[in-house]
């Protein structure tokens, strides 16, 4: 799904009334009523006995007055403080007018700010889209004050004081601490940026039918992949994958082993082997026709012994690489997991930066590499995978200001160097030769661990190896079944009990949900 602009949204507002023939009253009708829903679901009326609901003078706090009246009808005890200003929307005015008389409301002023107990469960419905300057004043006060009261706050749309798609130009002004985000239809740029994630809290979609029209034709770098396991009869909810354009196609029955490739892995170094017997095994487990696997010597008989279905190569160094082998047999080529930094194995990644005719995975200590030996990187063949992490990705460019201008670097990078770059993190965010990027939005914190990286490697390679796939749909295809890999292990394991091997075990299975067919 797209992720779109403040201004954008703006405008699928617009679009949604003129093409369903609705207003904007009707709009937010929905919209609040998508929040009453979602309150409903997780907060029992008998339980929540206080519900404070903040509004501002726009849309936002047209919602929240609109909600006020739906809980106060769904039995919840509600009382309003609204923001005074010199105009409100005609939303607003229209919802503060059909308010049921009955629940308090205060009006907000710096000394007379609401009363806020721990266990007051407040809706800010102060600002949404339409912030148009960081908080000062009564906004910033009443925001300091519910953020001091360690209450439990519930965003409409967007943690007042946050912007939807920019970052904050004033970091002193506060912005919202909440528990959950409730937004509309798509989520926001925002949400998916570590920087925003003390003020986000866990965010939820609702439905409220905004026109898929305009979505479609709406132009957008950024791009949110969600994915919900297919149900067996047939049903998804709206928005979820397998989607048509990201399905791994089943295999033909007569399929051949050279149709997924004969991957060429270089890896491992003392005391490092175990990232190759990890990448080898996600690779394998990805599916790869052939695999070999070049180690240094004190390497081989650990992949020997753990990777049968795997053939090996050994140095003739013992502790690292030092050697390309002839490139000749394979389709697809992986480097850096557990591979050191000696002056050798740079030498071997740069000839094989000037050798390699086939698609490469470029990882790890070989980032490093390239990052300490910049040159090099006119050398990446056109739709390389590189696959840093934040660190590494620092290393290739520069020490980003914040998420927003490492975002900036990101499809610079990808663009300059005609390659895709998966820089890994909680929405790992794959950006592609033409600028566009991804985030993926499968996986959980038990994965970052050991040699999660090196199985991504692995498996990355396997999919590059694969003759059917493109570039970029082996490559959206394996971070997202590594993620799905991940919560399939954790259902098991847990989150803090998950090893980098466990992904490679549900590798298999994640797969297998992502075949073309697996929902009919
Ligand atoms: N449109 C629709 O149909 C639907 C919209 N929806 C909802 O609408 C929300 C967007 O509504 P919105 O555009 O009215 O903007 P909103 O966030 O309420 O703020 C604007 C007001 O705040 C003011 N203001 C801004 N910054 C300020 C500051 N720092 N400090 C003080 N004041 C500041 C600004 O005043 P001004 O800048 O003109 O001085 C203006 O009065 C969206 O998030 C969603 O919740 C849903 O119902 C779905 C249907
Ligand atoms: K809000």
């Amino acid at each position: 799904m797209k992720l779109l602009s403040a201004a954008q949204i703006r405008e699928l507002d617009q679009a949604t009334i003129r093409e369903q023939r609705t207003t904007s009253t009707e709009l937010m009708e929905r919209a609040a009523t998508a929040v009453a829903e979602w309150l409903l679901s997780h907060y029992d009326p008998h339980t929540a006995t206080d519900v404070l609901l903040l509004c501002g003078p726009g849309n936002n706090g047209g919602d929240g007055l609109a909600l006020a009246r739906l809980l106060y009808y769904a039995g919840y005890a509600v009382r309003l403080a609204l923001l005074p200003a010199e105009k409100y929307s005609d939303d607003y005015q229209h919802n503060h007018h059909v308010l049921p008389k009955i629940i308090p409301v205060q009006e907000l002023a710096t000394d007379a700010l609401p009363d806020i107990q721990p266990t007051t469960l407040v809706i800010d419905a102060l600002f949404g889209t339409g912030l148009t300057r960081p908080l000062a004043g009564l906004p910033a006060d009443v925001v300091r004050h519910l953020n001091a009261s360690h209450a439990r706050v519930v965003a409409i749309d967007l943690p007042s004081g946050l912007l939807a798609d920019a970052p904050q130009p004033d970091p002193e002004a506060p912005v919202v601490r909440a528990a959950h985000t409730v937004s509309f239809g798509l989520p926001k740029l925002a949400f998916l940026l570590p920087q925003n994630a003390e003020y986000v809290g866990e965010w939820h979609l609702q439905d409220i039918r905004l026109s898929q029209q305009f979505i479609d034709h709406a132009d957008t770098p950024w791009h949110f992949t969600r994915y919900t396991k297919p149900q067996p009869d047939g049903w998804a909810a709206p928005h979820t994958v397998p989607q048509p354009e990201l399905q791994l196609p089943r295999r033909n029955k007569f399929a051949y082993k050279n149709t997924f490739g004969h991957a060429l892995l270089l890896a491992g170094s003392r005391g490092k082997v175990g990232a190759a017997v990890l990448s080898s095994g996600a690779c394998l487990r990805g599916g790869v026709g052939l695999l070999t696997v070049a180690v240094p010597g004190c390497g081989y008989d650990i992949i020997q012994t753990t990777r049968p279905e795997a053939m090996c190569l050994a140095d003739t160094q013992a502790d690292f690489i030092s050697e390309l082998p002839d490139l000749k047999p394979y389709q697809a080529i992986g480097i850096g997991p557990g591979l050191g930094q000696e002056e050798a194995s740079r030498a071997v990644l740069e000839k094989l930066l000037r050798e390699a005719q086939v698609p490469l995975v470029i990882d790890a200590d070989a980032l490093n590499l390239l990052g300490a030996h910049r040159e090099l990187l006119d050398l990446l063949p056109e739709n390389t995978v590189l696959t840093p992490h934040l660190g590494e990705f620092a290393r290739l460019t520069e020490k980003t200001k914040d998420d927003y201008h490492r975002l900036d670097l990101l499809r610079d990078f990808a663009q300059r160097h005609r390659c895709i770059v998966v820089l890994k993190g909680a929405y790992t965010a794959t950006a592609a030769p033409d600028g566009q990027v991804y985030f993926n939005g499968t996986g959980n914190p038990g994965m970052g661990t050991g040699g999660s990286g090196d199985v991504l490697t692995g498996l990355l390679l396997a999919l590059r190896a694969d003759q059917r796939l493109d570039p970029l749909l082996a490559t959206r295809l394996a971070v997202l079944a590594h993620g799905r890999a991940g919560d399939l292990a954790a259902a098991h394991t847990g989150e803090a009990g998950l090893l980098a091997g466990d992904l490679v075990q549900h590798i298999g299975p994640a797969l297998r949900e992502l075949e073309a067919g697996s929902l009919g």
